[in-house]
């Protein structure tokens, strides 16, 4: 799918959104390989980089690519939160560096917060999450 949009409500199953800073990527791809059984019964939806690495880690799950997050792919997933079309946001978030698009980082983490959206920031609430909300793998 175009990384140019952000994509209508799928037909039957919700998106989940994974996301990671570049400190954390390798800790997510390592995280949605345990969870990919689990993973293949939702659409995901990703910022850009994110996406490209779990497609390539994990061909057979259905990620949809946005752009990257500091190009306004955080704002893309927000809009989509907004939209009601998030189910849960899974944000490997990097607490130890500056990044550019900080206030992007935040506006999403707030907005999954104003619509009570199930949210991770790391992987021991990230498998709560998935295992409460797609059941156990
Ligand atoms: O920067 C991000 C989230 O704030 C993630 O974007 P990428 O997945 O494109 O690296």
């Amino acid at each position: 799918m175009s990384a140019l949009s952000v994509p209508p409500a799928p037909d039957r199953r919700p998106y989940v959104a994974l996301v990671a800073h570049d400190a954390r990527k390798d800790e997510i791809v390592k995280w949605a390989g345990r969870h990919a059984a689990q993973l293949a019964r939702v659409e995901i939806v990703s910022t850009g980089t994110t996406g490209g690495r779990i497609s390539e880690a994990y061909p057979e799950l259905s990620v949809t690519r946005l752009k990257s997050g500091p190009l306004g792919g955080d704002q893309q997933i927000g809009a989509m939160i907004c939209e009601g079309q998030i189910a849960a946001l899974i944000f490997f978030v990097d607490p130890l560096s500056p990044m550019p698009h900080d206030v992007d980082v935040k506006a999403l983490t707030r907005l999954a917060t104003v619509y009570d959206l199930p949210m991770a920031c790391s992987a021991s609430t990230a498998d709560l999450i998935v295992n409460g909300l797609l059941g156990a793998p």
